[in-house]
């Protein structure tokens, strides 16, 4: 996992590389522009095309001005500089790099209104205006710059951040950003490029390493870690000998009614090939028909016998209750008895939706439950939300207070600890917007806690593993329907297991 830390701490590990490493401001500097430019020359390999580069008077703008320089060495034959001259401030190695353009024949082009920006027609735009140095959002001329630069269309790099963009807290609508199609990052992604509202200052970002001392970074007080292939594979046990269903343990799923057998269906699916040793659907009895044809592996578990008497439970390893499951009077009386058993549960769909209708329920949850709610499902258990950055520590003030894991679901899942720490999953992408497919999730964490791994070990590995199956079909499909998911889930384990 890596810590994401916030601006402050990235200065400090800036700061303390320089003294560790003896070297100085500027030389970091040269790192992160070279490192920039490798990036870049992936991305635009025609040195012919003309590369406008935006340079702001901070550090932001000073690595342009390097980058102007590394890209001229590297045969970029048409590198033009725009120095943004809106503010007096400027940094010592805005200078510095300056004094070094000016030794070699360049366009430099002063801004000091649109106007000096008319040649800028065509090619890729490099904006190093404002890093993360960003203290208040664009206004006057810097916003005027933003939207003169989204209007024309053309491709935009942004060097660290998109310029106006915050690297943590509260991504307002009214706030103005150039917007970049890719951002090459330094050392870490912000935290704040993993929030929806992110899409409206960037497509896409790559992270480059700069050198930064990681020992420092890691060890910076942060709730938020980036989940990484490693973490799974080192989790993941492979399968022993003799072992056998008994091994792997036995989930029940409780879904689906007359109208959303599907769901149910497709929860089972998701524990069925995510490996558990013997799965058991309670679906009402109208949906075993196409359970014994779809699925004859899975069991059948009459929804009478739940209620019947709680030992029929204890066979169970772990119980999910919700895909389809309908929110009527008789599923309400199931919920509360499942509750009293005092056991933890997983919790997703209809039945977060009565958590949500009444807090009492929600108070009787037992610790080490995992709740799978999506934006919607989220704001109805506790409350409207005008951001995600503001929904994401609800998230974590609510996991410490339930002693419950919430997966909050997005395209960069937040997976949310009982102390409150935040795993972010970066594996899954748009092709996986389809119905079913949090059923699979749900599915598939109820089968990795049957098979014995911790609640939060679940939630996070299913994550991974459910994302990671819809990246790998999603290469050669648009789209990619959630029982293909479910059914590639083992080939992913397997490529997971050491
Ligand atoms: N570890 C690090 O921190 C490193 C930082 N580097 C670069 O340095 C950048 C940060 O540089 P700086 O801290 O100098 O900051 P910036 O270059 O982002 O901006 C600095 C100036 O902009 C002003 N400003 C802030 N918000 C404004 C607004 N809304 N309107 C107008 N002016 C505004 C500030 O008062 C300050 O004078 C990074 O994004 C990155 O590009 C890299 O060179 C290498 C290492």
């Amino acid at each position: 996992m890596q810590k994401l830390i916030n601006q402050q701490q990235m200065r400090s590990a800036d700061v303390f590389t320089i003294k560790n490493l003896d070297i100085s401001s500027i030389e970091l500097m040269e790192t992160a522009s070279m490192a920039f430019v490798n990036e870049f020359v992936q991305e635009i390999k025609a040195i012919e095309t003309p590369v406008n580069i935006l340079c702001g008077k901070g550090n932001n703008g000073a690595d342009g001005l390097a980058i102007a320089r590394i890209l001229q060495d590297k045969g970029y034959s048409s590198v033009a500089v725009y120095l943004i001259d809106f503010s007096e401030k400027e940094t010592a190695e805005y200078q510095t790099n300056l004094n070094r353009l000016k030794d070699l024949w360049f366009p430099l082009t002063t801004v000091k209104t649109l106007e000096d920006l008319k040649n800028m027609k065509d090619g890729v735009i490099i904006d190093a205006v404002l890093g993360s140095g960003l203290n208040k959002p664009l206004s006057g001329a810097y916003a005027e710059l933003a939207t003169f630069i989204n209007s024309l269309n053309l491709q935009v790099i942004a060097v660290d951040i998109p310029t106006g963009f915050p690297a943590e807290g509260v991504i307002a609508k009214t706030d103005h950003f150039i917007k970049a199609d890719l951002v090459i990052c330094f050392q870490r992604p912000k935290i704040n490029f993993f929030f929806p509202e992110s899409a409206a200052a960037l497509n896409r970002f790559r992270v480059v390493s700069i050198g930064l001392d990681e020992e420092f970074i890691e060890k910076q007080a942060s709730p938020y870690q980036l989940l990484e292939q490693h973490d799974i594979k080192d989790l993941i046990q492979p399968r022993k000998p003799f072992t056998h269903k008994g091994t792997y343990g036995h989930a029940l799923i409780i879904a689906g009614q007359k109208e959303t057998m599907g769901a149910a269906i497709l929860a089972a699916k998701g524990c069925l090939y995510g490996g558990a040793g013997l799965t058991t659907l309670s679906i009402p009895e109208s949906g075993l028909t196409a359970l014994n044809t779809t699925l004859p592996e899975v069991m059948y578990l009459d929804r009478k016998e739940l209620t019947s008497t709680a030992s029929v439970l204890d066979k169970f390893k772990i119980i999910a209750i919700g895909p389809g499951l309908g929110t009527d009077a008789a599923i309400i009386e199931l919920l509360k008895s499942l509750l009293m058993l005092k056991r933890p549960l997983i919790i997703d769909a209809d039945a977060l939706h009565l958590l949500g209708n009444d807090e009492s329920l929600m108070k009787q949850l037992t610790e080490g439950s995992v709740l799978t709610p999506h934006m919607k499902e989220f704001d109805h258990l506790f409350g409207a939300h005008e951001s995600w950055w503001a929904r994401l520590e609800t998230a974590r003030e609510k996991a410490v207070e339930l002693k419950c894991v919430i997966v909050l679901k997005n395209q960069y899942t937040f997976i949310i600890d009982q102390q409150g720490k935040v795993r972010i999953n970066p594996t899954g992408n748009p092709a996986m917007g389809q119905g079913g497919m949090g059923d699979v999730l749900t599915g598939l964490i109820a089968s990795l806690a049957a098979q014995g791994y911790k609640a939060i070990e679940a939630a996070y590995a299913a994550c991974f593993i459910h994302g990671t199956s819809g990246d790998l079909l999603a290469v050669t499909r648009v789209s990619v329907k959630a029982s293909a998911v479910a059914e590639h889930l083992p080939e992913v384990v397997k490529g997971l297991t050491r």
